[in-house]
């Protein structure tokens, strides 16, 4: 490898001035298959880096950023593979161009920066032929005004790319992929080797999850999956269309990450009770409560949210009462005999799925949402009879949203007091309970399974 080879190119610097009559009538117009996708995933990736934009509202089929939404199917699943491959693999790829770079980037060129990420991403990390990717980012080059004077700088670090990408990978192949204010604060929490497991396992590819209203030995065979200690059906791996599997339009199943799984099942039999899904879309839990026998009032402020939630549930041929309204605005003076609080949370468990989230979140996001948490936990205790329990969980890994804040809630109330989970009733899962009786996964768990999102809960019972 000639990762010191300075004979990358370097920014043409005879065309930083006006562009010439004969440059101003290229045939910048032509069409060229994929090169709007490329041009979207530049687009949509400047977003979440620069602008902390969530990704997932920007894929959405209908209300997503308009460069998507104008591609074909084709082209949103490229767009969509090219930006996860992307985000989850950033800190290597910047490596690497930094690496190929004479010298850094001009500053402010985010634009260009952008653009080598999307293609290295294709060149490095997926199956996307190398002179596609170099000819589609050259052309994206040369139609931008901020980047045309970079196009032979380009093409010269992808073809460096394209020529050394063995060793390349290879010398980035121990960068943990996470910002560095994230992974020091896993360090801190749970020690550098795990830490280090986390990273890693978000790298893995993940797994498509299956909560099945009975019989997962069954639909294991069915579906060609196998089944977890959770119970879950696991599909691993999986390429095709989850609609058209059998049980989807029978409402057999729905997908679930097993971590996702476990807040639900530990209230136990639910049969007769009257049960609050508090913070309830897009519903599988809601699903669970009602399969576990409950009359639940699902609660969810977002109406569009609430009406995929009741999208679910008539697929799943189940009811529940369902409230779109903020859960701090409730009164009960019945209480509820049960209440389930998945509160909205920082979702750092969920970055095997999306990586975008340790781009768009900092330290501060994370303790204004354990501050939002603790508020709602409080409220949603005032809704709880005596007697009742309260199953609190989150997609955090971290525990100022899960542990930290449990504590703070119970030192005030000595009304309160920990259920601990049955390590016996989750064989295969008690590295995942903690000395007090909580769950606490992390995607570095079930490594020899697939792995699973990290997730907190805890059983609360009030006297
Ligand atoms: C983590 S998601 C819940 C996922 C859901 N429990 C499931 O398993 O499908 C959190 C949900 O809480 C809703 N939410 C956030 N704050 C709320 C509030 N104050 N009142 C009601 N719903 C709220 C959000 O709109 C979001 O749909």
């Amino acid at each position: 490898m000639v990762l010191n080879d300075k004979s990358t190119g370097k920014p043409n610097s005879k065309r930083h001035g006006p562009r010439s009559g004969s440059e101003r009538q290229r045939p910048e117009l032509e069409a060229k298959p994929g090169l709007d996708a490329r041009m979207a995933a530049s687009r949509i990736l400047a977003a979440v880096i620069d602008r902390k934009t969530s990704l997932d509202g920007m894929l959405d089929a209908e209300h997503g950023n308009p460069a998507f939404t104008a591609l074909n199917d084709a082209d949103r699943s490229l767009v969509r593979a090219i930006l996860q491959t992307a985000l989850r693999h950033l800190p290597r790829i910047e490596l690497i161009l930094k690496e190929l770079l004479d010298s850094p980037l001009p500053e402010g060129a985010r634009a260009l920066h952008h653009l080598l990420i999307v293609a290295a991403a294709q060149m490095l990390y997926l199956d996307i032929p190398d002179h596609s990717a170099v000819d589609l980012a050259v052309e994206q080059a040369n139609r931008d005004p901020r980047n045309r004077r970079f196009a032979k700088l380009v093409n010269a670090i992808l073809r460096r790319i394209g020529r050394e990408k063995q060793a390349l990978l290879e010398y980035v192949s121990d960068v943990p992929c996470m910002p560095d204010w994230f992974l020091d604060r896993l360090i801190d929490i749970y020690g550098e080797d795990h830490a280090l497991a986390i990273a890693a396992a978000q790298l893995e590819p993940v797994t498509i999850d299956l909560t099945v209203k009975s019989d997962p030995e069954t639909w294991a065979k069915t579906l060609g999956g196998r089944v977890l200690p959770t119970g879950t059906v696991r599909l691993d791996p999986f390429k095709g269309t989850i609609t058209a599997l059998e049980g989807f339009e029978a409402g057999e199943w729905w997908v679930q990450d097993t971590a996702a799984s476990i807040p639900a099942q530990l209230f136990g039999s639910l049969d007769g009770k009257r049960v609050a899904d508090l913070c309830a879309a897009p519903g599988g839990k809601t699903a669970q409560l009602v399969l576990a026998g409950a009359t639940v009032t699902a609660i969810e402020q977002s109406q569009s949210r609430l009406r995929r939630l009741a999208a679910n549930l008539e697929r799943l041929k189940f009811q529940a009462e369902t409230r779109c309204i903020n859960l701090l605005e409730i009164e009960d003076e019945e209480g509820f005999d049960a209440i389930l609080l998945d509160a909205p949370c920082s979702s750092t468990g969920t970055t095997r799925r999306h990586p975008d989230v340790l781009w768009t979140k900092d330290s501060a996001d994370i303790a204004k949402l354990a501050t939002l948490q603790e508020r709602l936990l409080r409220h949603a205790i005032t809704l709880l009879k005596k007697g009742g329990r309260i199953v609190f969980s989150n997609c955090s890994i971290d525990p100022i949203e899960g542990e930290m804040l449990i504590d703070k809630v119970l030192a005030d109330h000595p009304d309160l007091r920990i259920v601990p989970v049955e390590p016996a009733n989750w064989r295969g899962l008690e590295e995942a309970i903690t000395p007090r009786g909580e769950f606490r996964t992390t995607p570095a768990m079930l490594a020899d399974k697939g792995g699973l999102d990290g997730f907190y809960a805890c059983v609360i019972a009030k006297t």
